[in-house]
């Protein structure tokens, strides 16, 4: 029998582990892919294990060093995104834009047409469409970050994990005898800057960029001292240093004057927004047949709302309740009920 190939993104940790591991016991002929993309104090820890993990499977794995690039696309993306004081999405950035179409790529010059993650995400049909569902796992879905992709791409992919919980994954790496594989611990956050993004910022751009600025109120009445806008996200509330009786969240960064606007909650909220870079698998279903929710916050609640397209990439998304902490630069994700639509980047919001 003619066994089906699949190239998977091995990132050493557990959840790729697992996936390896399933894909394999599935009867699929699994090459393993490792992309250095960013080593914090130039540890090449995962290199090895995702490399001794293929070997112990007898599966072919594959470095490939995409480093300039990331940093050129993800890393400088980051950095501009704060520096024009908007909050960056890097994760769903590099997903849409680099991991997935750079694994396609290598796919295609190995003549490989599956690619597979251990993404917490399933796929679906509907309309004839295939689309992308939630992870069963309510913890760990990671749906959020995949809007951007393609169908054409969708339509290549294997998710071995997404009708899994974490505690499931960990209990089959346990099950084959790979207990270290199923104790290893999750990555947190961005993976380039798992800390504060501030301190990130000021190494390297160095301290000198940043420069003091003043608080305003709604009405524009100066009512402290701030650090440097690009240390703020709409939506903050903790760690401003002021000491008011209410409390109180930014609500505007403004890059041109290093201003920063700050308001009561009852201020903070907003019915419509404008996104772009906009991509849905099939713009019929915002026609009215789908009841639409959207989400603006990897841990945020969905809000049910209506979308009008603008444009091929542009759209206007109007909710039925309004929504606080709506920051530019952050995505904008459309659902009906599980299954993942479409999404954009917020522009504005009013
Ligand atoms: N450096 C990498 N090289 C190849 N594939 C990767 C790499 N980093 C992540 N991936 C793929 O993308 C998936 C999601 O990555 P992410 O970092 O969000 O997840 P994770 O839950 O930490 O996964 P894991 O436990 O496998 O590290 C991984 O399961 C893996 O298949």
């Amino acid at each position: 029998m003619n066994r089906k190939k699949v190239l998977l993104g091995m990132s050493g940790g557990t959840d790729s582990s697992v996936a390896a591991m399933l894909l394999q016991e599935q009867g699929y002929d699994v090459t393993g892919i490792t992309f250095r993309f960013y080593e914090i104090d130039e540890n090449t820890a995962y290199l090895s294990e995702a490399a001794e993990l293929a070997a112990r499977l007898g599966i072919p794995h594959y470095i490939y060093d995409a480093r300039a690039e990331f940093e050129k696309n993800i890393v400088a993306y980051f950095i501009d995104e704060y520096m024009s004081g908007r909050t960056p999405v890097p994760c769903i950035v590099c997903n849409n834009t680099f991991k997935w179409p750079l694994m396609a790529k290598v796919a295609d010059e190995q003549g490989i047409r599956h690619i597979a993650t251990g993404h917490y995400v399933r796929l679906m049909e509907a309309g004839g469409h295939s689309y992308l569902q939630s992870g069963v796992d309510p913890d760990k879905d990671q749906s959020f970050f995949l809007w951007g992709l393609p169908e054409i791409l969708i339509k290549r992919m294997i998710l071995p994990l997404g009708t899994l919980t974490k505690t499931e994954v960990r209990e089959i790496a346990r099950q084959r005898g790979f207990f270290q594989i199923a104790a290893r611990k999750d990555s947190l956050g961005v993976c380039f800057c798992p800390g504060d993004y501030r301190s990130f910022l000021k190494k390297r751009l160095g301290e000198s960029v940043f420069s003091e600025g003043f608080y305003e109120d709604e009405s524009g009445k100066i009512i402290g001292k701030h650090k440097g806008y690009p240390f703020y996200t709409v939506g903050q509330r903790r760690g401003l240093g002021l000491n008011l009786q209410h409390p109180v969240f930014v609500k505007e960064i403004s890059a041109q004057d290093n201003r920063v606007v700050i308001a009561p909650l009852s201020g903070m909220y907003k019915i419509r927004m404008i996104l772009k870079s906009v991509n849905v698998i099939d713009s019929s279903d915002f026609d009215g047949r789908c009841a639409i929710t959207c989400r603006i916050r990897y841990r945020k609640q969905n809000t049910p709302c209506r979308v009008f397209f603008i444009s091929d990439n542009q759209a206007e998304v109007r909710f039925d309740e309004p929504v606080h902490s709506v920051a530019p630069g952050q995505a904008a994700v459309f659902y009906c009920g599980d299954r993942l639509l479409g999404g954009g980047i917020i522009v504005s919001a009013e």
